[in-house]
């Protein structure tokens, strides 16, 4: 009898990280297969308004093809495939950073698929949708995973899950926890650069969200601080968060986006402002800050010492401080690349692999 295990792999989401997924797949299936016997099957892969569906799984050739064969779809008709094929082992990808997409995770669980996301946006909902998906999922005995919602490939909220299990009084934890505004401000505060070219570079780079103004307004980093605030069991909203927008108001919500990278030259004066009122010493820095004994949330731009942890930072990296118990004085440090399609998509990868563990 074969020992090989079939994983059935969805991927909702090709763009920067879901392609990038994609590829990695294919490039590691011969190991995976003979060092693991693992064989990851992609039966369908989607954008927001189109499916490609090979029930062998598909090729390197996945994205002209996509370009050719994909067809219009819906939730149904994803379901409604793999029922057909008696897919066992299914597994749904969120690389959307979609609102919408997050409501089919009830309707996919019911349906036999574990989640495995990058999408911030169903554990950054109202505390009661974050209480009735872990339900559901108990319910019908599935996994949910979503490791690169916090430091992309950076193992943060599996390091704050275990030691929260293992009863460590958390206290604090402190950091960049935004590869975009590292990038940016790392580059901004050392170089003579204007701030939209290295904004235009990191969007470049795949290292902002779709819509850059939710790094820029506090709002991704803010999610990342309640999705490890909700991991340390504090029941918290988005909305307690206090935030430090960068989006100056004539640029925000009510200008489409379109309108927005069309004007971001506006942003130049007064982050030169802010650079110029900078002391010798200091560098700027967009951290995060979550006070778990006053159960307090905060983003904030600040002036950083050049020489701390924080103003040390080089590339697109983030820290995250963590200090506990038995890490008062000196904190427990995880840093490195908080963003990027390869350190997201291998995250995934990751979640998928230890996943296929606890399946048949
Ligand atoms: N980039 C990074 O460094 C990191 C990203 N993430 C997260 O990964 C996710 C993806 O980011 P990224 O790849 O950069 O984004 P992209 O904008 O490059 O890609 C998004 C993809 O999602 C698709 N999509 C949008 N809405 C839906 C929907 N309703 N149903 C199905 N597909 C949909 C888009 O399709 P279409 O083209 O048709 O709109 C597109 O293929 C985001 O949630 C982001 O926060 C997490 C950690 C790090
Ligand atoms: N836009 C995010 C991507 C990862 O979550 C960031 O800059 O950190």
């Amino acid at each position: 009898m074969s020992n090989t295990k079939t994983l059935n792999v969805v991927i909702f989401g090709i763009g920067n990280v879901g392609s990038t997924l994609i590829n990695q797949i294919q490039a590691a299936k011969a190991q995976l297969l003979s060092q693991q016997q693992l064989n990851i099957q992609i039966p369908i892969v989607t954008n927001s308004t189109l499916a490609f569906y090979n029930e062998f799984g598909i090729e390197n050739a996945w994205h002209s093809n996509f370009e050719k064969a994909s067809i219009p779809y819906k939730i149904k008709d994803i379901v409604d495939f793999v029922k057909s094929h008696h897919f066992q082992n299914l597994i749904a990808i969120d690389a959307t950073a979609s609102k919408d997409f997050v409501q089919n995770y009830v309707s996919l669980i019911e349906n036999g698929f574990h989640i495995i996301s990058a999408n911030k946006v169903a554990n950054t909902l109202s505390f009661e949708f974050y209480e009735q998906l872990r339900l559901t999922l108990k319910k019908h005995n599935k996994s949910f995973l979503y490791e690169t919602n916090v430091g992309a490939g950076l193992p943060v909220i599996e390091t704050i899950k275990r030691l929260y299990d293992s009863g460590e009084q958390i206290k604090k934890i402190r950091g960049v926890f935004s590869g975009s505004l590292s990038f940016i401000f790392n580059r901004f505060s050392s170089e003579n650069v204007l701030f939209s070219d290295i904004l235009i570079q990191a969007k470049q780079l795949g290292l902002t969200e779709p819509d850059a103004r939710e790094d820029l307004s506090g709002t991704d980093v803010a999610r990342k601080l309640l999705i490890l605030a909700r991991e340390l069991h504090i029941k918290t909203e988005l909305h307690d968060v206090q935030i430090e927008s960068l989006v100056p108001k004539n640029l925000n919500g009510k200008t489409t986006l379109h309108q927005f990278y069309s004007r971001q030259k506006e942003l130049d004066v007064p982050f030169q402002e802010r650079k110029q009122n900078l002391m010798e010493n200091q560098v700027l820095r967009y951290v995060g800050e979550l006070d778990v004994t006053k159960k307090s949330l905060e983003v904030k731009l600040v002036s950083e010492e050049k020489h701390s942890a924080i103003g040390q930072l080089k590339g697109a990296d983030s820290v995250f401080e963590i200090y506990s118990e038995s890490y008062q004085d000196f904190p427990l440090v995880i840093q490195g690349a908080g963003a990027g399609k390869h350190v997201t998509a291998r995250g995934l990868f990751s979640d998928i692999v230890k996943l296929s563990s606890s399946l048949n």
